[in-house]
């Protein structure tokens, strides 16, 4: 189990050393574009999860939408703080 702010830590991490074995490095390569697509995706798969799968399966679908907001934070070089300060 991990938090929202170990998950970006983590994600940053492999990022800044352009780790080949990580998914996140080749979505963040990938672009904005590409990322944006996947957090759509995973934003409607967690509504239909919550509306119709249940509450274990809309927490999994929800937990793909946080990661991949992250990586599209990544993607638009942005940090936690730039986003918290709208919070
Ligand atoms: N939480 C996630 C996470 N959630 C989703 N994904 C990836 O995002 C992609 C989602 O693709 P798909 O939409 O095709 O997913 P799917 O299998 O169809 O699933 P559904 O959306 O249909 O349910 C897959 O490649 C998943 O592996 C994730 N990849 C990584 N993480 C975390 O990020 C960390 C670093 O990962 P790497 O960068 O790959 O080392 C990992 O330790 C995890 O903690």
């Amino acid at each position: 189990m991990k938090t929202f702010e170990e998950l970006f830590e983590e994600l940053q991490a492999k990022v800044a050393a352009g780790d080949p074995a990580s998914g996140t490095v080749k979505a963040v390569t990938a672009g904005v574009h590409a990322v944006g697509k996947k957090v759509v995706e995973e934003a409607a798969e967690s509504w239909m999860a919550a509306e119709h799968e249940g509450p274990e399966r809309a927490a999994e679908e929800i937990s793909q939408l946080l990661y991949q907001t992250q990586v599209l934070m990544l993607a638009s070089n942005l940090t936690l703080k730039d986003v918290y300060r709208h919070l």
